[in-house]
Parts: C-alpha cells; structure tokens; sequence
C-alpha cells in the first residue's frame, strides 16, 4: 500500500505553446498537477513529454503560456527547489562523495554536517563503498543512482525526471525507483517521464499521457490502465498508438 502525504506546489500549466517552422510541438491548454504521489507522464516517440518536463522546470520557455507553482508565476526562486534528472546521468568529474558535498556546500552546509549528509545519502543508495571512487568509473545504474542523490541532496519541493531508467537493468531499476518513492513519501512531488508502463502502474498516482504534443488524457492510475476515457488512451496501451 502506497501512502503519500499532501505535497506542494501545485503546478499549473496554462496555454503552453511551443512551435517551430510552422509546426506546433507542444500544446497544452490546461494542466494541473496537485495530487498526491507521483505524476508519470507517458506518451509515444515525438509526443511532447520531455518538452513539457523542461517548460515545467523553466529550462525551456515557451513560445506561449503560462506556468506557476502554488499560484505564482515559476521563477529562478522555484526552480532552486527543484531538480531534474536526466536519462543520461549528468555527473561532475569528481569522486561519488564530492559529487554531493558540492551540491550541499552549495546549499550553505558547513563542512562537518556536508559530511554527515553526504554519508547518510549515500548509504540511502546503497553507494556508501564507492566514495571514494571517481564518479566516472561508476556502472549505468550506479551513475544514475548518484544523479539521483544529488538532484534528492537539496530536498527539492519537485523533482523532475525524464527516463531515468530506460538505459538499466530490472535491478538497478528497482534501486532507483526505491529511491524515488522514498522521496515521494517525505513529500517531494515527482513528475517523470517513462516509456515503462509496467514502471508507470509502479510508480504513478496520476498518468498524464502525451500525443501529438497534448495532453490526450489525465487520470488516476488505476482508471488509466482498467477504463482509459480517451481513444488515444485505449490505441496507446493496446500498442497501436506510434507516431
Ligand atoms: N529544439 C527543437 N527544435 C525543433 N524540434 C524540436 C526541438 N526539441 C524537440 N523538438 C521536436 O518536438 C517533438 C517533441 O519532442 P520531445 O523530445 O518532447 O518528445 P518526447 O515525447 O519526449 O519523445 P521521446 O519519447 O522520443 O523522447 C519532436 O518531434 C521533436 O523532434
């Protein structure tokens, strides 16, 4: 049984539109997160998902539209409560435990507690005897294990992930969807990217599935995958729906 507390922001999306030479790649007239418990966002090839993560996370600014958190505008001051996370882990060329004291001296810890964190972080994911080793020797998984750790190391209000999984294998996929769910359940709001819809019943409270850069359907996901509303919906998970 999955419990997840009431978590913040509310991300709201209004009018996203994003075009280029004439064709329109993003088009979302209205979209809320606020529920609890991870939003998995899926959708075939070419379908708007990693467009509309990025506009979410302010790395991309759409040619239209309106994004705010809690009800304000999304700004520099959100976006440092945020993290993203790629599907190629994005690590520094440095050992696994100054990848995250880097990213806790940014946050203003003094050496002593950077330590402790970092220590506490690693053995979280299972990394704690690779510390000492350079970031760049690390496995796939371990890699995006540690890509997780530094984006969780800020305690981020929301922390965005696109495809974290899709280069790894079914255990180092458990690991890390371990890790997402623990920060889940302290209250982070997820919203993640996945071709994986065995990983989106896992993981998601809500779908939001992708098509043609809108938003073909969003619901909760057990009504998703027993009495999917749109057809889009029902072409999808029968395998049919390909760009
Ligand atoms: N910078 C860009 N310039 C032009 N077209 C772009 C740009 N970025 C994305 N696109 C196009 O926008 C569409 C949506 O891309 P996006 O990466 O969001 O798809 P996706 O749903 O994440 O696909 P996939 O599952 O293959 O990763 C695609 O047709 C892509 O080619």
């Amino acid at each position: 049984m999955r419990d997840f507390m009431h978590i913040s922001p509310r991300i709201e999306a209004t009018g996203l539109r994003i075009g280029r030479n004439g064709a329109s790649l993003l088009n979302v007239a209205h979209l809320v997160l606020d529920g609890p418990g991870p939003t998995l966002i899926l959708g075939p090839n070419g379908a708007g998902k990693s467009l509309l993560l990025r506009c979410l996370h302010g790395l991309i600014v759409p040619d239209e539209g309106r994004i705010t958190m809690e009800g304000v505008p999304l700004s520099t001051t959100h976006r440092a409560r945020q993290a993203m996370v790629f599907q190629k882990p994005v690590l520094l060329r440095r050992s696994v435990m100054a990848n995250l004291t880097y990213v806790l001296r940014r946050q203003g810890l003094g050496w002593r507690a950077r330590r402790l964190r970092a220590v506490q972080l690693l053995e979280e994911g299972g990394l704690a005897a690779k510390a000492r080793q350079s970031a760049q020797s690390l496995s796939g998984g371990e890699a995006q294990r540690l890509a997780i750790l530094r984006a969780l190391a800020i305690e981020p209000e929301i922390l965005f992930l696109d495809e974290p999984t899709s280069a790894l294998d079914p255990s180092a996929t458990q690991a890390i969807e371990g890790l997402i769910l623990a920060a889940a359940r302290r209250g982070t709001r997820i919203v993640m990217v996945t071709h994986d819809i065995g990983q989106a019943r896992r993981l998601g409270a809500d779908i939001v599935l992708m098509n043609g850069g809108q938003v073909a359907e969003q619901a909760r996901v057990g009504t998703f995958f027993t009495d999917p509303q749109s057809a889009a919906a029902r072409r999808y998970l029968a395998g049919a729906l390909v760009i």
